[in-house]
């Protein structure tokens, strides 16, 4: 069988560079022949995993585009606005993976989490699907660590609060965040150096700073993120709820085949989304009401049983500040899931903790699984 042609555009910003790391660690590039395109760059020299076609495309050049039977795209949003109507139009038949968001609830769309949904995902390549869509990060991050409550069909709600990294906005957002720690440090270094220096006037001094911040530092978040949090991530939709907080709730039942659209209930999901001075892992603290008493050892057991990459915590303040932390998971593929103990609500409720690093799980990784997916059937 003949090479697929498989066109990849983004590669090189923050998502695409995670998403070619992964595809050549996979060693995915021996399965295809790839062409890369650019929108800043067109005619330079393709990335070293080029093979025949060694030039840079044009992004927005249609007819390139259409000799691709498999593009994966994490260009971002307005590039699959402006594109991919265009080619569908011009009948273009090829299967389409994208990171961003623009496409996730079309009816004609999946939201991609094989270690979860791979039976949505078959049913809907049975039916000519073509449209492959990865989540929003929290989601997926979630759903890797406790999807496994979800298939099992215990969940009757999940309440969310959500601890996420500045990668989520962009590169900009990290590099920002970052600048903003070098400068309150470097408001207070003098003082930090003595250790006779009083803690008062070394925190007088540095939420002078933080208000204070100039426009250029806080350009990214709009307002300081280092040494504070900001409660609202996404649009406002205008009744109360943020974007990320309403994608929660509607990805998470699409992502599993229910609610509107399957003719089967939703489960209610929702929380809040709070941005905070991680670098690039999703931490969320769930709570469940399941139907049902299921003793913990088999809850325990469910979820550590689920994928290959869900890792189970003990409820311990060792392995917890151990393996429970964005500093332990970032660059890895492992979904910890921890701190899961029956709340004090009643033996339905259930807590528990987990991160996963919203650029692998979260973003890249599913678009090269399904690439491989496509490639296999
Ligand atoms: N950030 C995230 O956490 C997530 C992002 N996504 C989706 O992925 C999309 C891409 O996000 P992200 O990777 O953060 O975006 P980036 O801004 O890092 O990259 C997007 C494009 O910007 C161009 N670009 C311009 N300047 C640079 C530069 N200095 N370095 C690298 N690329 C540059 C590149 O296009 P070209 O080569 O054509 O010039 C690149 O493909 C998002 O819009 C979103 O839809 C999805 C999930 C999570
Ligand atoms: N909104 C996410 C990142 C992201 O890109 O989400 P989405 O793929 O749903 O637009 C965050 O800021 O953490």
């Amino acid at each position: 069988m003949a090479t697929k042609l498989v066109g990849l555009v983004g590669w090189r910003g923050m998502v695409g560079s995670v998403l070619m790391d992964r595809m050549a660690q996979e060693n995915d590039f021996a399965l295809i022949e790839p062409v890369f395109f650019s929108t800043s760059n067109v005619g330079g020299k393709a990335p070293a995993f080029a093979k025949n076609e060694t030039t840079l495309k044009d992004g927005y050049d249609i007819e390139a585009l259409k000799r691709c039977e498999i593009i994966i795209t994490a260009q971002g949003g307005d590039y699959t606005t402006e594109v991919f109507p265009k080619l569908r139009a011009a009948g273009w038949n090829g299967h389409w993976i994208d990171a961003a968001s623009t496409l996730r609830m079309k009816d004609d769309a999946v939201i991609i989490l094989d270690p979860v949904n791979m039976p949505v995902i078959k049913k809907s390549l049975a039916n000519g699907g073509r449209n492959w869509i990865g989540g929003n990060c929290t989601v997926s991050c979630m759903l890797m660590g406790v999807g496994a409550l979800y298939k099992a069909g215990l969940v009757e709600w999940m309440a969310t609060q959500t601890y996420q990294a500045a990668s989520g906005g962009g590169a900009q957002h990290m590099r920002e965040l970052l600048t903003q720690f070098g400068t309150l440090n470097g408001t207070v270094k003098s003082l930090l150096d003595d250790p006779k220096s009083a803690i008062l006037e070394i925190d007088r001094q540095v939420i002078g700073k933080q208000r204070s911040l100039s426009e250029a530092e806080t350009a990214n978040f709009g307002v300081p993120l280092g040494g504070s949090l900001i409660p609202w991530i996404d649009k406002d939709l205008g009744n109360g709820m943020s974007k990320e907080e309403w994608k929660g709730g509607a990805e998470t039942n699409k992502i599993l085949g229910q609610g509107e659209g399957f003719g089967t209930p939703a489960t209610p999901v929702d929380g809040f989304c709070v941005r905070v001075g991680a670098m690039r892992c999703h931490s969320q603290a769930l709570m469940f009401k399941l139907k049902k008493d299921v003793p913990l050892a088999d809850i325990e057991s469910l979820i550590a049983n689920d994928n290959e990459w869900v890792k189970f915590v003990p409820n311990t303040r060792e392995a917890t500040i151990r393996d429970l932390t964005p500093v332990a998971v970032t660059g890895t593929m492992t979904i910890p899931v921890g701190r899961v103990r029956k709340l004090a609500m009643g033996p339905e409720y259930l807590g528990a903790f987990t991160i996963g690093d919203q650029l692998l799980w979260g973003a890249a990784e599913p678009l090269r699984r399904m690439l491989r997916i496509l490639l296999d059937a």
